[in-house]
Order: structure tokens, then sequence, then C-alpha cells
């Protein structure tokens, strides 16, 4: 069974604070949003595999650490994921990204895919999926079914705000999988939102209705 993880630093739950009050504007949501992307990226990469390489130093030869084996590519599930991009990019700069594009059904709250391209050897990558919120589950699990189909293996999947609901719909579907969240909050409501949450992440940052 993958884990399922907090990722409580305080810099993050201050920064969550920040963006679930209704009166952060879009720039600071984006700009917020993409700052605790970027510590949450520091928090799981930590498992990630390192082999010995040799180095030259001004002084001498010697047998240090590198990065070895899955290139990283990011999964953002549009549009809402977009949001968390740039700020993992800050740390693992050299990552793919490819894009899931698909949006719950607002009657039926089931979700729709219209857009998948991917890099190739999906197999052999180390996969992060993003989206900041994780509610009935629906999009993450048809998300991660779009990676599986086109041969993804390892795949961890990093929001900001999940529901116990979402969690526990996710790692019965997918319980090979990681999951970390900045937050795991109460319930969802009776239109499928997180209590407390924070609204709608995509209509926040891309400052729609
Ligand atoms: O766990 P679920 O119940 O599936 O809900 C979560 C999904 O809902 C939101 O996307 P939305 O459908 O609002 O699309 P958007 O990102 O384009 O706004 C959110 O960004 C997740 O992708
Ligand atoms: O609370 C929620 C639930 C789904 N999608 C969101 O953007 N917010
Ligand atoms: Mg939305």
């Amino acid at each position: 069974m993958g884990k399922f993880e907090v990722l409580d630093h305080p810099l993050i739950q201050h920064k969550l604070t920040i963006i679930r009050d209704k009166n952060c504007g879009t720039r600071e949501f984006r700009e917020v949003v993409n700052e605790i992307a970027e510590l949450m990226a520091y928090e799981v990469s930590r498992d990630m595999p390192l082999e010995d390489v040799e180095v030259e130093t001004p002084i001498t030869v010697t047998t240090k650490k590198s990065l070895a084996g899955k290139k990283v590519v990011i999964v953002p599930i549009l549009r809402a994921g977009l949001g968390m991009v740039d700020g993992i990019l800050e740390l693992i700069p050299a990552a793919k990204v490819g894009h899931v594009g698909m949006y719950r059904d607002e009657e039926t709250l089931k979700p729709v895919e219209y857009f998948v391209k991917m890099p190739e050897n999906m197999e052999s990558r180390e996969i992060f999926v993003v989206d900041p919120m994780l509610a009935t589950g629906g999009s993450a699990i048809m998300a991660v079914d779009a990676l599986k189909k086109r041969g993804a293996v390892t795949i961890k999947f990093v929001c900001l705000v999940a529901a116990p609901e979402g969690v526990k719909a996710l790692r019965e579907a997918h319980p090979d999988i990681d999951i970390f969240a900045a937050a795991l909050d109460d319930h969802l409501d009776e239109n499928g939102y997180i209590v407390p949450g924070l609204g709608d992440a995509g209509d926040r940052l891309f400052g729609t209705k």
C-alpha cells in the first residue's frame, strides 16, 4: 500500500491559510499556490535515488552522489493543477511536463477527460500528478488511470487540500501510489466542495467563475 502523508511544515500551513481566505486575490493566490507546491516538492522528492559519480574538485578527485535513474515528469490535472507546475520546476527545472485535461461535471460530479499529452517512455519515469484539490477523488483516479494506460508505474499524487472521501477513494482505486497533501480537511458539502477548503481552485487561480 502506498503512503498517505500530510506535509504540515509550518511554512506550508501558514501559506495555506493565506489562500483559504476568500479575500485573497488572483495574483496572491497564484503566487502562494506555487510557493506551497515548491515546498511540497522538496518533501515529495526526498526518496529520489542517488548514485555515485566521480567529481574532480579544485583540490582532488572524489566520489560523491548525483541523482540516478528515473527522470521526473510533472503532470498537472487541468486547469487547476497548472497552478502548481512553476513552483515544482523551481526545484526540478529539468522535469518534463505532461498534461491531463479533466473537468468535473457539475451535476454528476463525475470527471470528464478532454486532453492527454505525455512525454515518451512513461514506464521509466517518476511521475508527480498535481492538482490543488482532491475532493471525491474522481478526477485523480481517472488521471492515474490515463497514466497507467500509457505505461506509467511510479506515480505520486500531490495536492494542497484533500477530503477524507477523496483519499479513501484514490487509495482504493490505486493502492500502489503515494499521496501527499498539505492539509486533510473535514468533509465534502452537498455540491462536492471541500469543507472548509478554499473554494474552486481553478476559478481562483484564473479569475473565472
Ligand atoms: O476529486 P474531484 O471530486 O474529482 O474534484 C477535484 C477536481 O475538481 C477541480 O477541477 P474542476 O473540475 O473544477 O476543473 P478546473 O480545474 O478546470 O476548474 C479540481 O481542480 C480537481 O481536478
Ligand atoms: O472544493 C473543491 C472541490 C473540487 N474542486 C475545487 O476546486 N474545490
Ligand atoms: Mg474548477
